[in-house]
């Protein structure tokens, strides 16, 4: 790039270069929340200035958050020298579920550039110094939720997960199911402090439900600032509504078996009361618990509905609700997976059937990943054995010779949207994204990385 000098940064960067007069900085502490927060502020606007911001619980990875700072301002600028141009953060995820298993990834968050300094490569260049950091740390994936869809397919993330929103209607019929009218619902005002570990352990073992598949993509809140943050219940943040609420239900036994955390608010404008039920959470680990949550939240005096922002597409309520239309179901994207080492990220997860095929995988930024992989996997929900084919490797089932022909072409975003097992690689290939010899090698291929529930997630950023 014209005008750059090169990042101190491993060669697997993809060469990308940062822009004259900027360097790349760690954040290591709480000194710099004042500059994180502006940079925040002017990034992602918000009713809220400094002062009510620098109160509420941080989740920010110190140590993991990295800066941008403008070293020398053209002449005549107004602003300071080694201000914060940019920034972003990745979260230690240690225990990310991937089909059928859990890894270590990398939760890229709380990207920023300030509009001063914005469309110069900044985001370009934080991407490669993450691409770096994260694979020298041995994290074969790096996950994300976009701000904006068109932002990040450029640098090789898939949109591997899907978003549900609901408005369920007050009273809304569900099918029955045995055992929640036995279960005991007990509503609470919700406190971290007595509540915090119970509801982090349910929506911790919700990932595993049901047995033996498990939900990919349903990542927790594993760091200690993560949780702190994703607990706190700031009232500057209630938006007119009441402050959060706590709904359990619990067995005979009194074990929990599931958790909804929601807030109201009424509107007494007309003559009738006009409520919302806003949950911002709802796990249960029976189907008897979500007949039992749903059938308490449908119900509570003064309101008209119930809303939900973040479900997985496949959600019990979805097939609980005899009117599923009524409830207006509304899809965006959400997890959005790029995959930093492929051949580590690809034997980390499980695979719905045999397969013995070879990728051709093109990777601009990551040229370690690109090449032909040979994938084997030999039982149903197996993992699979990966090889690299050429020079040194061998050669696979599916190449007909050396020079020959791959099973699949396809990009590393391709490969990342498929990873989680929600997004189908020959619904890629209808779209021109997945490039195959033969279509029975795609169908075997597309079933093989296929999971039987749906990936989600329940909170984002
Ligand atoms: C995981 C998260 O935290 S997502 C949050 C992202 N942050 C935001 O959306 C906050 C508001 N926006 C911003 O702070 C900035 O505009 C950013 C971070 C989105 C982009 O930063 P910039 O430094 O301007 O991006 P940069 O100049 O490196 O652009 C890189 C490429 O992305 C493209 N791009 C940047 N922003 C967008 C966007 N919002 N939509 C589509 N494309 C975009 C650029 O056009 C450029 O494309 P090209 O290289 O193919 O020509």
């Amino acid at each position: 790039m014209a005008g750059s000098r090169p990042l101190s940064l491993p060669r697997d960067t993809g060469g990308m270069t940062l822009p004259d007069g900027y360097r790349i900085i760690p954040l290591d502490d709480r000194a710099r929340l004042d500059d994180v927060l502006e940079v925040d502020t002017w990034a992602f606007p918000i009713e809220h200035g400094l002062d009510e911001l620098r109160q509420l619980p941080s989740p920010l990875p110190w140590g993991r958050m990295w800066g941008i700072e403008a070293v020398e301002p053209p002449a005549g600028s107004l602003a300071p020298a080694n201000a914060l141009a940019g920034m972003y953060g990745a979260y230690d995820l240690r225990a990310f579920p991937v089909p059928g298993d859990e890894t270590a990834c990398s939760w890229v968050t709380w990207v920023g550039v300030h509009p001063s300094h914005r469309r110069r490569g900044l985001l370009r260049s934080m991407i490669a110094h993450h691409f770096a950091e994260a694979r020298g740390r041995g994290e074969s994936l790096s996950v994300l939720n976009a701000a904006e869809a068109g932002i990040y397919g450029r640098f090789g993330y898939g949109h591997a997960a899907p978003t549900l929103s609901l408005t369920v209607p007050r009273g809304a019929e569900l099918r029955p199911v045995a055992g929640s009218d036995a279960l005991r619902g007990e509503f609470l005002t919700w406190d971290p402090e007595a509540h915090g570990d119970l509801v982090g352990a349910l929506h911790r073992s919700v990932a595993q439900v049901p047995v033996g598949i498990g939900r990919p993509g349903w990542a927790t809140w594993e760091t200690p600032e993560l949780r702190r943050a994703q607990d706190a219940d700031p009232a500057i943040l209630h938006r007119g509504k009441e402050a959060l609420r706590l709904l359990v239900v619990s067995d005979a036994s009194g074990q929990a078996q599931g958790y909804a955390r929601f807030r109201r608010s009424v509107n007494w404008d007309g003559a009738v009361p006009d409520g919302t039920v806003e949950v911002r959470d709802i796990v249960a680990l029976t189907p008897a618990a979500a007949h039992r949550l749903w059938s308490l939240l449908l119900d509570l005096d003064l309101t008209n509905r119930a809303t939900v922002d973040m479900l997985p597409v496949d959600d019990p309520i979805m097939h609980l609700l005899i009117d599923v239309r009524a409830a207006e179901p509304r899809l965006r994207d959400l997890v959005w997976v790029r995959i930093l080492d492929l051949p580590a990220a690809l034997a980390a997860r499980r695979y719905a059937a045999p397969i013995d095929l070879v990728l051709d995988v093109h990777d601009a930024l990551i040229p370690e990943n690109a090449g032909r992989w040979r994938v084997t996997v030999t039982e149903a929900f197996g993992p699979a054995s990966v090889e690299r084919v050429g020079a040194g490797g061998v050669l696979g089932a599916g190449v007909r010779g050396a020079g020959g022909v791959a099973d699949l072409v396809l990009d590393i975003d391709a490969l990342g949207a498929a990873h989680l097992g929600s997004t189908s690689l020959a619904a890629l290939a209808l779209a021109g994204r997945v490039e195959a010899r033969d279509p029975r090698v795609l169908a075997a291929a597309a079933v093989a990385w296929s999971w039987p529930i749906a990936a989600g997630a329940d909170w984002e950023f």
